[in-house]
């Protein structure tokens, strides 16, 4: 694939994208985070690019939120749902969800989304998701005791290009090759040609060494997995929680034990050995010297308890010349002196925990001519240490590439493990939403067939209709709590006014409807007992202006209107107290002019307005007209059936109030203010 054919996606951003190690695969995925790992590319950018690629697919080159009020309101629907998220992952995996006119993208994002609204939003799963997220590529870690060697520049450049942990060096025989062993505790030498070398050292001749990264770099998967330690028992504990484990792409225990054995910088943890060799290492020096001192406490306290006697010539010679007491040691207590140096050599062994052949060699550090205080070899140190240094990387190697080994098999499947986990997070916010808000799968229906998605048991609409028809619709956007939102069913086809009351909930109809008709062609479910709707081409919704405008802003909102009416058959048209923008007379006028143009076209339209009648007066065509009607006032407090009433012009406020005016207090006054409306 192209990935510039992607919208969105320019020279640049397609170059950071080559960097992924599947490009397309990605990109088509979906899977924002896979994305992100473009150099430069975050998070937000990444679903706009998996979106791009969404769009692509489906042929879908439209934009269906056509005004601002429309995009607001697209962006409350995905604010519902990433407030049900627990990871970043999910939240931004979300805004790959768009209000498409694309019957496939509707239909995929639908059946993602019917299987997301079965899962069980189970707490403990959510709570598993806390410490989830993508897998990090941990910075390339630099091995500087082991070198590749070969002879070939193209060899050479691919060795860098595929192991930039380790040098690369270049070698023309076999005097270089023995060099470089010197250098380095192991070559791995690439070229064929060398097979059968001869030479000091840990030398190997591994023409394949390129290919097998886990055996040639196992620090390359070591750090990997320690890096990801925490966001790997976290995936396995979402799909434990999920109860997925045992169709998890790994098992389980394994991951488990593997990482077990791995230590957070990537070194070798938990074995006994490896541990016994590395402290024999390090406490070497403080156990020689404790060693000595246990022989010099020996030694004091039998020289303190004997008796010994001096020749004359002996002490004379130690008083004339200086010379050591030491070597009255050999000859009077020379069991004492074999006994402390015994008893030296037994604590460095049981200090160090050394294996017997290890133990003879330490022998060799007590024992030298006799002194007080007791003496050491530190060349005999020195060889123990050597050798000792040695045991212990010999095993650590041997078990990085062991546990690497095991780690190589599940590189793979821990990438979709974790995958798995972060999805299960967009699916459960789904789920969540729709149970939150008793929401249900709507039908998006072709505009094109026949019929009217507002018709209700019509046997005709079938498959097809124009509109929308909303049962037992609750907005979660409504300043009360869902619980106090009171049901609303609405069906338009055409062009329709709305009236009612002040506070009958007419602004909040239009939102409910552009929230249903949004979250429908994001293919999402929305809150309704059932749901119909044309999957509209466009959605254009206009907020209530603030106040009169002045006559630039005037012909500009006309010309807005004018652009609109142009074309406008596949167009949801919801527009909230256009009045306000004009004078009451002409606003009339302008609206009815407006609506007629809509309705010609076949557009779908719902204009509120406190002008219904002078509109409806105004136009030369049957506008309809439906109505948020108030059963009364009780209380001084509006009682208001929330469901626009078909075909019915709601009688205002203020015919309310003189009503009860004229029925509480008689009189001729009222009686005539009454019939004036
Ligand atoms: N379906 C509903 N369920 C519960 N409360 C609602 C519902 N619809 C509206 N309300 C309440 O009524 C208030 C007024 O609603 P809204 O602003 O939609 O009325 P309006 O008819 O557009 O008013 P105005 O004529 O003043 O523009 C809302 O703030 C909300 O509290």
């Amino acid at each position: 694939m192209e990935l510039e054919a992607i919208p969105g996606v320019g020279t640049k951003t397609a170059a950071a994208l080559r960097e992924l190690d599947d490009p397309a695969a990605t990109v088509e995925s979906g899977d924002v985070a896979a994305i992100a790992r473009a150099p430069g590319v975050n998070e937000a950018r990444a679903a706009r690019i998996a979106r791009g690629a969404i769009r692509r697919r489906h042929d879908d080159e439209g934009r269906v939120l056509a005004t601002d009020r429309a995009r607001e309101l697209y962006r409350e629907a995905i604010d519902l749902l990433r407030e049900r998220t627990v990871t970043d992952y999910a939240a931004k995996r979300l805004e790959t969800f768009y209000p498409s006119a694309s019957a496939s993208r509707i239909a995929e994002a639908q059946s993602f989304a019917a299987a997301a609204a079965e899962r069980d939003p189970d707490p403990a799963v959510r709570e598993a998701l806390t410490d989830c997220a993508p897998l990090s590529d941990p910075p390339t870690v630099r091995v500087r005791d082991r070198c590749l060697a070969t002879a070939d520049a193209e060899t050479l450049a691919r060795a860098e290009a595929a192991v930039p942990e380790l040098s690369v060096e270049t070698v023309e025989d076999a005097r270089d090759i023995s060099e470089l062993g010197r250098s380095y505790a192991s070559v791995i030498v690439l070229d064929e040609s060398f097979a059968g070398l001869d030479v000091e050292g840990d030398v190997v001749v591994r023409p394949d060494a390129l290919e097998t990264p886990a055996e040639t770099v196992p620090e390359r998967l070591l750090t990997f997995f320690a890096e990801n330690r925490e966001r790997l028992e976290a995936a396995a504990a979402v799909h434990e929680a999920a109860g997925t484990a045992a169709d998890a792409p790994v098992d389980l225990d394994r991951l488990r034990d593997a990482l077990s054995r791995l230590d957070d910088d990537g070194t070798i943890a938990g074995d006994a050995e490896l541990d016994r060799l590395t402290a024999a290492v390090d406490d070497l020096d403080a156990a020689v010297s404790t060693a000595a001192s246990v022989a010099d406490d020996r030694l004091r306290e039998a020289i303190r308890e004997r008796d010994v006697t001096i020749e004359g010539t002996d002490f004379l010679s130690l008083v004339e010349q200086g010379a050591r007491v030491d070597s009255l040691l050999d000859r009077e207590l020379a069991d004492e002196y074999d006994e402390a140096v015994d008893a030296a050599r037994d604590h460095l062994a049981d200090a160090l925990r050394l294996e017997p052949e290890e133990a003879e060699l330490a022998e060799r550090v007590f024992g030298g001519d006799p002194s007080f205080p007791v003496d050491h070899d530190e060349s005999a140190v020195s060889r123990l240490r050597t050798e000792l240094s040695a045991a212990r990387d010999r095993r650590a190697a041997k078990l990085k590439a062991d546990l690497a080994s095991d780690l190589g098999d599940l590189r793979e499947p821990v990438e979709t493990l974790v995958r798995d986990a972060l999805e299960l997070d967009v699916e459960l916010a789904i789920s969540r939403f729709a149970r939150d808000f008793d929401c249900v799968l709507p039908e998006v229906v072709d505009p094109d067939a026949e019929g009217d998605a507002a018709a209700e048991g019509d046997a005709d609409a079938g498959d097809g209709a124009k509109g929308f028809r909303i049962e037992g619709g609750r907005s979660p956007l409504l300043d009360v709590d869902f619980a106090d939102a009171e049901p609303v069913d609405y069906a338009v086809s055409g062009a329709t006014l709305l009236s009612g009351v002040n506070s009958g909930g007419k602004t909040s109809t239009l939102d409910l409807v552009a929230l249903v008709v949004v979250l429908a062609q994001m293919g999402l479910p929305v809150p309704a007992e059932s749901a119909t709707v044309e999957r509209f081409e466009e959605i254009h919704y206009y907020a209530k202006s603030q106040g009169t405008l002045d006559a630039g802003a005037f012909e500009a909102t006309l010309r807005d209107f004018g652009d609109l009416v142009d074309g406008a058959d596949g167009r949801l048209v919801l527009v909230d107290e256009l009045e306000s923008i004009t004078e009451p007379g002409a606003s009339a006028k302008i609206i009815a002019g407006i609506l007629e143009a809509l309705d010609d076209q076949h557009a779908t339209a719902v204009f509120v307005s406190h002008l219904a009648r002078e509109i409806r007066d105004a136009a030369d065509f049957e506008v309809a007209v439906d109505g948020i009607e108030a059963a009364g006032l009780a209380d001084g407090e509006l009682r208001v059936n929330r469901s626009p009433k078909k075909g019915h012009l709601a009688r205002s406020t203020p015919e309310l109030i003189v009503e009860k005016l004229a029925d509480d207090r008689g009189g001729e006054f009222y009686g005539d203010l009454l019939e004036k409306f």
